[in-house]
């Protein structure tokens, strides 16, 4: 026992373990920076990039890291490259973790959900923000266990780096009981001291895990709150005051002869519409039909095939030719539009509380204050009755309350044109009341409002105009009476079904 402790606390092996902790932390910072953009280049919708980066991964996993390690090691003076056994352990381990790094990170970007990705281009989010701000604070719960995991392997792994010469703590370890045979006390000392530094790491995850467990953001996010004086600060909204004559007012969102396919199926043909100011638009129309598309199109989310869309002089997604817009421009043309989307499943950020969602477009998109878009967020908050819900997490609310959030978060950028998908198709047939109410009392406001909806009796209370689309083509646009007297067979057929469905569940 007194050697055990002799050589547990012995400098000699400590010192080959802060070597072997310098091997981890180089080898692993390498790891995650290279693996991050491996990740994303094995991901690519380029094969040129896309199959040497995963040729790489499949030849470092498959093979053993001391082999990697010794074929480095007598291969790179070949080429003139001499270092020293510590930089070539270094580099063999980091080579060989760049590709565990880049498969655990992909595996954590893929978990993140599509819906909250697309919401953050839709606000005009660049790919940088919607990396750093939505993607990479979700994927590390689902990268951090697996991560721990992989370092602690990776701490024993440094033992390999003896084989060329680096005096770490195994080879130190294998040093003394070469001169004294202390096999056990040496040796379990050693181990010991493994046991250290992994416990160190373990716990170094548990807080990790614990920083970005929900509850444990949720619980931060009310004492935060809770610390803010009481806001006396709240902005006034730039919400229109008045309601337009919605029949001669000027047009704020034209669509002309737009054709959209997927996989060379038009899933809208030459449609052209106009929205003027203030007016509600309510899409009506099967399902598949292409209302979604047409909401996604006029945010360019969609490639389309032709036309253009603009917004008081504003190309959305294109040039005035029709000519698109590259990629890279996509995010401040959509900052630009004035336009706010509300959409069917919620897509809120999950990690982030009700008043961070709503701040979200202010900050990341606007370049708010952080008062000011708090304010902001605030004021919205209170304007769809979910004041007292600013710190909960999207996980704690109800469907209906988390679609206020997500109309409070549209609203908070103070749009020009709100886009709502379908915002009720996902709700329980009370929570569809409490949203109905937030869209109809928005109306009054004077808002340009684009509503997709299955919702006949909702469409006739509050659209200035309907519009039935079949089939990608617009069919039908008129006042709401056309609800009572269609002028076409599709849209009387349609009706007939929908209403013959809205009779049949009533009844149920
Ligand atoms: N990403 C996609 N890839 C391929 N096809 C798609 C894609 N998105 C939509 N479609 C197709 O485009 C057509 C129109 O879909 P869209 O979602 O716009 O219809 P919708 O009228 O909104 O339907 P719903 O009322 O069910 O939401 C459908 O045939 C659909 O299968």
């Amino acid at each position: 026992m007194d050697d055990f402790l002799k050589y547990l606390t012995f400098p000699y092996l400590w010192e080959g373990a802060v070597i072997a902790v310098q091997l981890l932390v180089g080898a692993l910072a390498g790891g995650i920076l290279i693996g991050f953009f491996l990740a994303l280049a094995s991901t690519s919708k380029h094969w040129f990039i896309r199959v040497p980066v995963k040729t790489y991964i499949y030849l470092l996993r498959g093979t053993p890291v001391l082999l990697q390690l010794i074929l480095l090691y007598n291969v790179l003076p070949e080429f003139g490259l001499r270092f020293s056994p510590f930089t070539s352990a270094l580099l063999a381990l980091m080579i060989n973790e760049t590709a565990f790094c880049a498969e655990i990170i992909r595996g954590g970007i893929m978990s993140t959900d599509r819906d909250q990705s697309m919401a953050a281009q839709a606000f005009g989010y660049s790919r940088t923000k919607e990396m750093i701000h939505v993607v990479i604070p979700q994927a590390l719960r689902a990268i951090l266990p697996t991560m721990g995991n992989e370092t602690v392997g990776l701490l024993k792994s440094t033992s390999l780096a003896s084989v060329v010469g680096v005096n770490e703590l195994t080879m130190r370890g294998q040093a003394i009981v070469s001169q004294n045979f202390l096999f056990i006390p040496v040796l379990v000392a050693s181990g010991g001291i493994y046991l250290i530094l992994s416990t160190l790491l373990a716990g170094g995850q548990w807080w990790l895990e614990k920083f970005y467990n929900l509850d444990e953001r949720a619980r931060r996010a009310r004492a935060r709150l809770a610390k803010l004086p009481p806001e006396a600060d709240v902005m006034s909204m730039q919400l229109p005051k008045r309601r337009w004559d919605t029949q001669t007012a000027a047009p704020v969102l034209e669509v002309d002869n737009l054709c959209v396919e997927y996989a060379g199926k038009a899933v809208l043909k030459s449609l052209s519409l106009t929205v003027r100011r203030g007016e509600v638009v309510v899409l009506l129309g099967r399902s598949g039909s292409g209302k979604s598309t047409l909401l996604k199109s006029i945010l360019a989310l969609t490639p389309r095939s032709s036309g253009t869309i603009q917004t008081e002089g504003h190309f959305m997604g294109s040039d005035e030719n029709g000519r698109p817009l590259a990629a890279r421009h996509l995010p401040a043309n959509r900052a630009k539009s004035g336009i706010g989307i509300v959409f069917q499943h919620f897509a809120l950020f999950d990690h982030l509380t009700a008043l961070e969602n709503v701040m979200s477009i202010l900050l990341r998109v606007q370049g708010a204050q952080p008062e000011i878009a708090r304010a902001k967020a605030m004021r919205a908050l209170k304007m769809v009755g979910l004041q007292d819900f600013a710190a909960s997490l999207p996980h704690e609310l109800s469907g209906g309350q988390k679609q206020r959030v997500g109309i409070a978060r549209a609203l908070a950028a103070e749009p020009q044109i709100l886009l709502f998908d379908e915002p009720t198709s996902a709700l329980d047939p009370e929570l569809v009341r409490e949203v109905n109410q937030t869209m109809r009392s928005l109306a009054q406001t004077g808002i340009t409002m684009i509503i997709s909806t299955h919702d006949i009796a909702f469409a006739a209370g509050v659209a200035d105009r309907v519009v039935f689309l079949q089939n990608g083509a617009l069919i039908e646009e008129g006042p709401p009476s056309i609800l009572q007297n269609p002028k076409t067979p599709a849209f009387a057929t349609f009706l007939e079904h929908e209403n013959a469905a809205e009779a049949q569940h009533a009844n149920a």
